[in-house]
């Protein structure tokens, strides 16, 4: 460990409070990291502090001790409702995580009080255990943190107990400040006071001095940390005892090339990275089937409430495989790592720089895999220049065992496989089409065939990328796949039930169509006699209302001649239009004639 840790604790230049040196001697670090030498003086004293440090170097510490040291030194003590620091940090994981680090240290001191705020739980019990234990120190994720300073009406002012406020921490602070939290971020500044401590951490640190102001960083300090041992000129972002790979293969070949990888890693801990919460689900349940006697574990965003039980469980596994979205890809600190897999290149070159950063951390070895398509490879180079990331290249297993038909005849056996492949495809498609790189990761180069193969599906799905394209390569299966029932009884009824709906609105609409088209050409019809009719009653009318003109009793009705319409316009001269406007101008001035004489009706 010494070569990743350089000076004693007791070599401060401001002493450490003897119950932080004991939590620090209970968790057997007797010295810094380089990020904690090097923050923590500057951060205990008034200086905004933006540190950039590789993954795995101890960042948590560098600000979890400044901020018990930070409180400490109030004159005024805090009361149980003030709060005096506040981290916030992107996922539930790490949340958890850093909360558990805090615990260690802030147990030995019990005038504070500490409180996680993250979603997945009822942010009404958050506020009721606020209002009981208070919240000397906040740890949160930015939308529940936001939430809580609209719940006034239920008791928590939060607004007024982070009046007290000294100290806030950005942990992966340039994810926390790109543009994915970007109106939770400012919303929950808007409440902080400007006269505070603000430090950013982070491994992949914002250089846009913007984010900086907009953080509230005063003059801060930047601090960029080079890992002990590497020469100061290295701009290295990923630890230097990481061996990063890539693997150049088809779209077609990944899966197994995969399965052989982790065939022959049993007895070790991965991560499996993949770009979409579908693609979780569906590898890993094929993961599942086709690799025995190993424990494999599916984590994603959208997961409710399993993700913290699985986070926990994977974390005390001593092997395993953990399937997951980049909700694993930051800060989050799983011991002995061997190997990151990642089966889908993520969607920015930072995210990249994290995900490797889950194995290899704090002088730890480890290695990193990336699997790129023959297009991609120039990804290696981009790396290298933008995240000053080398890749050494790892060739394919030749002829690996092909494991697709076997998971064909699992979409086969099971609608819920089947249905699973179409969605993780279509979700793998729309997320390819937003890749950071997309000079790199071009969508309309993308061999949808060979993707599909990979994907073992029946079908091509119907989505818009693929609207007007071929596919000669792809050979779909010969059957219906509506035809494919769902394995658990309980679905396939309710899908019969559903199926069974459908015709019948089908049916219906198809009837109702009918009618609607006859009574549309009956109707058409109808009108048609009624306009005729109309019209003949219009004429009647116009010519009428000369009638009416001379008022005259029926019977003299065979004195009158009869104007037609075209007649009267022929002797009135006058436009169709102007002709109701003239009749009842007659009608108004009670002017009996007509071009100089009484009207006359035929
Ligand atoms: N002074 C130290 N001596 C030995 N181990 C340490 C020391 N400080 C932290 N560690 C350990 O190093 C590991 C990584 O620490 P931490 O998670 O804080 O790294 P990080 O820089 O925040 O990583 P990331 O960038 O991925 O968030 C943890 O297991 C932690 O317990």
């Amino acid at each position: 460990m010494e070569h990743v840790t350089e000076g004693a604790w007791e070599t401060l230049p401001v002493p450490l409070h003897p119950r932080v040196l004991a939590a620090l001697r209970e968790l057997g670090f007797p010295y810094m990291t380089p990020v904690q030498s090097a923050t923590i003086p500057l951060f205990m004293k008034n200086k905004d502090v933006a540190a950039e440090a590789v993954t795995g170097s101890g960042k948590t510490l560098a600000f979890v001790i400044p901020i018990l040291q930070i409180l400490l030194k109030r004159e005024e003590k805090l009361k149980k409702m003030q709060v005096g620091a506040i981290i916030i940090t992107p996922t539930r994981e790490l949340a958890i995580q850093i909360n558990e680090v805090l615990l260690h240290f802030s147990k030995h001191f019990p005038q504070f009080s500490q409180i996680l705020l993250i979603g997945g739980r009822n942010p009404g019990e958050d506020v009721e255990r606020f209002k009981e234990q208070g919240g000397n120190i906040i740890v949160a994720t930015p939308g529940r943190l936001e939430d809580m300073f609209r719940r006034k009406a239920e008791g928590l002012d939060l607004a007024n107990c982070v009046k007290s406020l000294d100290v806030l921490v950005l942990d992966e602070a340039d994810r926390l400040l790109d543009m994915g939290f970007e109106a939770s971020i400012n919303t929950i500044l808007e409440f902080l006071p400007k006269q505070r401590r603000t430090g950013l951490f982070s491994a992949t640190q914002t250089q846009e001095v913007e984010n900086l102001v907009r953080a509230g960083l005063r003059n801060p300090v930047r601090i960029s940390v080079k890992e002990k041992g590497v020469a100061a000129t290295s701009t290295q972002k990923t630890p230097s005892r990481l061996e990063n790979y890539y693997m150049v293969c088809k779209a077609d070949e990944k899966f197994n090339q995969l399965v052989h990888f982790l065939q022959n890693h049993k007895q070790e801990k991965h991560l499996v990275f993949f770009s979409t919460c579908a693609c979780v689900e569906y590898y890993g349940k094929a993961l599942e089937a086709l690799i025995k006697n190993a424990k494999i574990m599916c984590i994603h965003g959208k997961m409710k409430y399993k993700r913290n039980k699985i986070f926990m469980e994977f974390r005390n596994l001593q092997s395993g495989i953990l399937v997951c979205t980049d909700v694993m890809a930051r800060g989050i600190d799983i011991p002995e790592v061997n190997w990151v897999l990642q089966y889908d290149p993520p969607s920015n070159a930072s995210a990249f720089v994290h995900r490797c950063g889950r194995t290899a951390r704090i002088g730890h070895t480890g290695s990193a895999l990336v699997f790129l398509l023959p297009m991609e490879e120039s990804y290696v180079n981009f790396l290298s220049i933008n995240q000053k990331c080398p890749l050494q290249e790892m060739k394919p297993q030749k002829n690996p065992a092909d494991l697709l038909p076997q998971l064909k005849s699992m979409a086969l056996a099971d609608r819920a496989v089947f249905e699973k492949g179409m969605k993780a495809f279509v979700s793998c498609v729309q997320a390819y089409a937003k890749h950071e790189c997309n000079l790199i990761f071009r969508l309309k180069d993308l061999d949808f065939a060979s993707l599909a193969r990979g994907f073992a599906l029946l079908r091509m799905p119907k989505m818009p990328e693929l609207r007007g394209k071929q596919f000669p390569h792809f050979v779909p299966v010969d059957i219906d796949t509506d035809t494919i029932a769902f394995k658990d009884k309980n679905r396939e009824k309710q899908r019969q039930k559903f199926l069974e709906q459908q015709r019948k609105e089908k049916k219906e609409n198809e009837g109702r169509k009918k009618f609607i088209k006859n009574k549309a050409w009956s109707k058409q019809k109808a009108k048609k006699e009624k306009k005729k009719k109309m019209n003949e009653k219009r004429k009647r009318e116009e010519v009428y209302a000369f009638f009416w003109l001379r008022p005259c009793k029926i019977e003299s009705l065979s004195k009158y001649k009869l104007y037609s319409r075209e007649t009267l316009k022929q002797k009135s001269h006058l436009d169709s239009k102007l002709l109701p406007l003239f009749t009842l101008w007659c009608l108004v001035s009670s002017n009996y004639n007509f071009c100089g004489q009484p009207a006359y009706i035929i």
